[in-house]
């Protein structure tokens, strides 16, 4: 068992509870220390014995990583989530007993979550529980960076509580997440698929490019769901395990309700901010993988020179260029994209790098960045119209901004696409493509079919 009597939780609630008390305000305690190595699967997976709600994010370099177990306080915004969750963060950020010596690292208390794809349309049954957009800081959140391995344990004190009795609770939780002995992870196996739709899918996809030659729109993106059925309920460790040993340059991410879990492995990230740099990403047209390396060359290639995909992926770069204007400075994008490869598929990606304006944050940068013609088509206004009306897909927090943010709104997000949603035995899987006027029906179905691969794969389909 990993040491954890280094973190002296006891003192440090006993002189938060003082403070309390003088103030007359409950808030928020968070407590950071350093640790030795952590699996974080197996940390992950300790989550499920405690019984609470888990949350994993690790970025595309897999050099950043949080998996958060319970929580502490939670954030949740249905209108104006940008500015509500900016807000109220803000807020309790003000009141938080801070007690750590690692903030270089990324440690402290940090808000895991998402938003949802269109804020303006009510919550379906599928997406029972991902109502608005939803932030929460978890009370263990395991960090593991380039720094090393903490724990952060976050509580939310009141007059009345407890310490003996919570110091005790928390002591036992936390060794109990930090026990390194093996775990059993049974893998999962897929017994039914079922493609929703798809005759209808192809016809949405001949009116989009009839729309197009006739409107003034010049990309609508349109998503499908492929549902799938499990032998078991799902383990979703396994997933996670799959995903991170398959999915190379991707954001894996999971966020975990007490009824579903939403899981996915995006190459896309949305934006990342550190220290004012912003460094954001364009990536929109694709094509698959080759057999053997001269014929991956060759399609990816072929990739660089379409027509059709380079007006997909050159529709993507002006807008982001245009809706940083407000929020960015000194706005740094190549004129040409270059190969992103993955392992299923390979896409168009140029990088953009640029300044955070004062007074503006990540949150800013988000909503002014989503959703990108990559999710939505462009115009924005008139392709989020079309989606309203024409889409039957329930995209939930699909293809949404899915991250985090620390104290001072360093942080990241990814777009949450090549996801899905899991309730026990089942899946709803999404996967979408930005449709043009050249687009094809049967070739966008399979750009749709190849984009399934990974999570289906992470099922054990
Ligand atoms: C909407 C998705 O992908 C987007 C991101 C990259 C490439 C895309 C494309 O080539 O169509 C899509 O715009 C998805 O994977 O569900
Ligand atoms: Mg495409």
């Amino acid at each position: 068992m990993i040491e954890t009597k280094g973190i002296k939780i006891e003192g440090v609630l006993q002189t938060a509870l003082e403070q309390i008390q003088n103030n007359k305000t409950p808030t928020l305690v968070s407590i950071t220390e350093k640790i030795n190595k952590v699996d974080i699967l197996s940390f992950f997976h300790k989550g499920k014995k405690l019984a609470k709600e888990r949350s994993f994010w690790s970025n595309a370099d897999q050099n950043v990583c949080f998996v958060g177990i319970g929580n502490a306080y939670t954030i949740k915004a249905e209108k104006n989530p940008y500015n509500i969750v900016k807000k109220e963060w803000s807020k309790l950020m003000e009141r938080t007993i801070l007690d750590n010596k690692y903030t270089y690292a990324n440690t402290g208390p940090i808000a895991i979550g998402g938003f949802p794809f269109d804020e303006e349309k009510e919550t379906c049954e599928l997406w029972d529980g991902f109502e608005g957009s939803q932030f929460r800081i978890p009370e263990y959140m395991l960090t593991v960076d380039e720094h090393g391995c903490f724990l952060t344990i976050n509580i939310w004190l009141d007059q009345q509580s407890d310490i003996e009795n919570l110091a005790a609770i928390l002591y036992d939780e936390s060794s109990q997440l930090l026990d390194s002995a093996f775990i059993e992870s049974e893998n999962n196996q897929i017994v039914f698929e079922h493609e929703v739709n798809p005759h209808e899918w192809k016809n949405l996809v001949r009116e989009v490019t009839n729309y197009i030659e006739t409107y003034p729109v010049e990309k609508i993106v349109l998503a499908r769901e492929l549902q799938v059925e499990l032998r078991n309920p799902c383990n979703i460790t396994d997933v996670l395990h799959q995903l991170l040993t398959n999915q190379p340059n991707s954001y894996v991410f999971a966020w975990e309700t007490d009824v579903a879990c939403f899981i996915g492995a995006s190459p896309e990230r949305l934006v990342h901010v550190k220290d004012n740099q912003i460094l954001s990403t364009c990536l929109a047209g694709t094509a698959p993988r080759g057999e053997t390396s001269e014929e991956d060359i060759r399609i990816g290639q072929a990739l660089l020179n379409d027509e059709k995909n380079r007006e997909e992926h050159q529709i993507v770069v002006n807008m982001i260029r245009d809706s940083l204007q407000s929020c960015a400075r000194n706005v740094d994008i190549p004129d040409v994209p270059i190969i992103y490869p993955l392992q299923n598929l390979q896409h168009l990606f140029t990088p953009v790098r640029a300044e955070i304006r004062f007074g503006c944050t990540l949150l800013e940068v988000v909503k002014k960045l989503h959703p990108t013609p990559a999710l939505s088509g462009f115009p924005q206004k008139e392709s989020l119209n079309f989606l309203r009306k024409h889409e039957k897909l329930e995209r939930g927090w699909y293809g949404a901004p899915i991250g985090w943010f620390d104290s001072n709104f360093n942080g990241e997000f990814a777009v949450a696409i090549r996801s899905g949603l899991i309730k026990r035995e089942k899946a709803s899987l999404f996967a979408g493509c930005g449709i043009v006027k050249d687009s094809n029906p049967d070739m966008e179905y399979e750009e749709t079919k190849i984009k399934f691969t990974p999570m289906l794969e992470a099922l054990g389909g």
